[in-house]
């Protein structure tokens, strides 16, 4: 067991770039969006850097970067529509689970640990994701980026969690590979673990000093 989970009573996940590597289908939609709508595609590498504030910050950058202009509201809602038509369709064609998830997962859920999940992606895309895995089972609460009128960074998901379980924040961990996740956590009163290999708009998630960092998250079991 890793030692930061020593007292620990609860642990929160982020899904995207911490449990799943889900740009190959999210860029798959953020295109198949712009393109109905007559633009050209924008690619996995430069979505990558737009995953964590949500979909509705997602569909902002990639309209940006196409238009080279900040899009109007109507347009911004349009293809923000049609992105979560294509998502749904296909949410788990080429999206995979990083080394050490499942162990990380079964090894805590085994072990009688409770779980939740609070990711900034909208609700409706989190069962089918982790239905497709079969862990959806391991999860007491599920909270998207669109279940509260918060988000992180902002506290409030992760307060609603740990309140849900009745554990006290400071008896709780976040996991997440982003700086949204760690500034969450902190301000939450959690304690805070990396992963360093996910999506943080391009910069090591190091630098918002979590209280650990681990590789891979079959080190927490
Ligand atoms: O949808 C997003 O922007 C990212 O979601 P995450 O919070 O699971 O990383
Ligand atoms: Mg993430």
């Amino acid at each position: 067991m890793h030692p930061l989970l020593q007292g620990v009573k609860l642990v929160a996940f982020d899904l995207d770039g911490t449990l799943v590597d889900s740009v190959p289908d999210l860029a798959a939609a953020v295109d198949a969006a712009l393109a109905d709508d007559g633009l050209s595609p924008r690619g996995e590498a430069r979505v990558r850097d737009w995953v964590g504030n949500g979909s509705h910050k997602l569909i902002e950058r990639a309209l940006a970067d196409a238009l080279n202009d900040a899009p109007d509201a109507e347009r911004q809602a349009s293809v923000h529509a049609r992105f979560l038509h294509h998502y749904g369709l296909a949410p788990n064609d080429r999206t995979r689970l990083y080394p050490g998830v499942r162990e990380a997962l079964d090894g805590l859920h085994a072990a009688g640990m409770p779980l939740g999940l609070v990711t900034n992606k909208p609700q409706a895309f989190i069962a089918p994701i982790l239905e497709g895995f079969g862990l959806a089972d391991h999860f007491g609460l599920c909270l998207g980026g669109d279940a509260l009128p918060q988000k992180k960074p902002d506290p409030a998901p992760l307060l609603h969690l740990a309140a849900h379980f009745g554990v006290a924040p400071g008896d709780c961990l976040m996991v997440g590979d982003s700086r949204h996740d760690i500034e969450a956590g902190r301000r939450a009163g959690f304690r805070t673990l990396a992963v360093p290999y996910g999506y943080n708009h391009g910069e090591p998630v190091a630098a918002s000093r979590p209280d650990a960092q681990v590789e891979s998250l079959a080190e927490l079991v």
